[in-house]
């Protein structure tokens, strides 16, 4: 597929305030529908978090975005901080990469047989013009390059709080440790966006509060507008600005963090209805803890449920 690049026509040639809108976004999989008519804008600078119960569709949105499935309908816009606008629906994963999308993984993905700094020198390298030849002969722009690939992987190890373990062998890193290393290779390749797929999942408590400090420095420092898959409400409610809810592959919410935890089709979805009906029901001094304890629900329930002390930690 070729390359639509076109100037965005924001208003008095403002770039757009959406970096990703995804529109009437519909996949099927045979008789099985696995999103339908999704809508979803994320926001420049933003840290929007995507959640709903297992099956919800959550992955499938982050594989349509990156080149991974391809929906039948619908479009996915990248509204680029040059001013540029690119179709990446079908693109395929890597140009979508060089377009500024970088993400991670539900299940690590790593070279476990590399250092850590090798994984994220080698996604830094990505980003450089050099070719395997120049590389061979060493070439002097291929020399520079590779000091350059070098130092911003160094950088990134210290800004994910890897510093002093550059020479362990990715697979010899605690679980914690290799999420943050997929995290310092996904910003290698100097993205505009960071998709995270349930970046907690795995980890204990208190590297779940380091993680939630490591997102927040990366939207805010290096000022990456952040798509976030998380089971843990504890942690969705203390980074992101906004929710979107999928069940069954539809949009059934989206707002601020407390708006969604008080949506009766959210607090259904995970809790049932008649459930859902009494905790909502049981008066406006309970409705926060108990629409809390509902969207904590699905595959993280025990967990989750300490979910409504986040709110408070924002
Ligand atoms: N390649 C595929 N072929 C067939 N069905 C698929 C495929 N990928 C996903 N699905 C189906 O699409 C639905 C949504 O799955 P998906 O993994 O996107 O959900 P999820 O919200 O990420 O779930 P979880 O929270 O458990 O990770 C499920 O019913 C799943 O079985």
């Amino acid at each position: 597929m070729s390359t639509t690049v076109t100037k965005t026509a924001g208003v008095g040639g403002a770039v757009s305030d959406a970096v990703i809108a995804v529109s009437g976004l519909t996949l099927r999989f045979g008789g099985l529908v696995c999103l339908s008519e999704v809508e979803l804008t994320l926001r420049r600078g933003e840290i929007l978090a995507v959640i709903g119960p297992n099956g919800a569709g959550k992955t499938s949105l982050f594989n349509s975005l990156t080149g991974v499935y391809v929906p039948q309908e619908g479009s996915i816009t990248l509204n680029s901080v040059d001013g540029n606008t690119h179709s990446l629906l079908g693109r395929k994963t890597h140009v979508v990469n060089r377009l500024g999308l970088a993400r991670t993984f539900q299940n690590i993905r790593l070279f476990a047989a590399l250092t850590a700094l090798e994984n994220v020198k080698i996604a830094a390298e990505t980003r450089q013009k050099s070719g395997p030849v120049g590389i061979m002969l060493g070439l002097p722009h291929a020399r520079r390059n590779e000091r350059e690939s070098d130092r911003r992987a160094h950088e990134l190890m210290e800004f994910v709080g890897l510093g002093g373990k550059i020479n362990e062998l990715a697979s010899s890193l605690s679980y914690g440790d290799q999420r943050r290393l997929e995290i310092a290779r996904a910003l290698a390749t100097d993205p505009q966006v960071l998709l995270l797929d349930e970046p907690a999942a795995g980890t204990n408590p208190t590297e779940k509060l380091e993680l939630a400090d490591l997102i927040k420095h990366i939207n805010r420092e290096l000022g990456i507008s952040v798509l976030l898959i998380e089971h843990d409400m504890r942690l969705v409610m203390s980074v992101a600005d906004r929710v979107t809810v999928l069940n069954f592959g539809k949009v059934i919410a989206s707002g601020t963090p407390s708006e969604v935890q008080r949506n009766r089709a959210v607090v259904e979805a995970y809790l049932g209805a008649e459930m859902a009906a009494e905790v909502l029901d049981a008066g406006p001094s309970d409705t926060g803890v108990a629409a809390g304890a509902g969207v904590a629900g699905g595959a993280d329930e025990g967990k989750a449920a300490g979910a409504v002390g986040g709110e408070e930690e924002r």
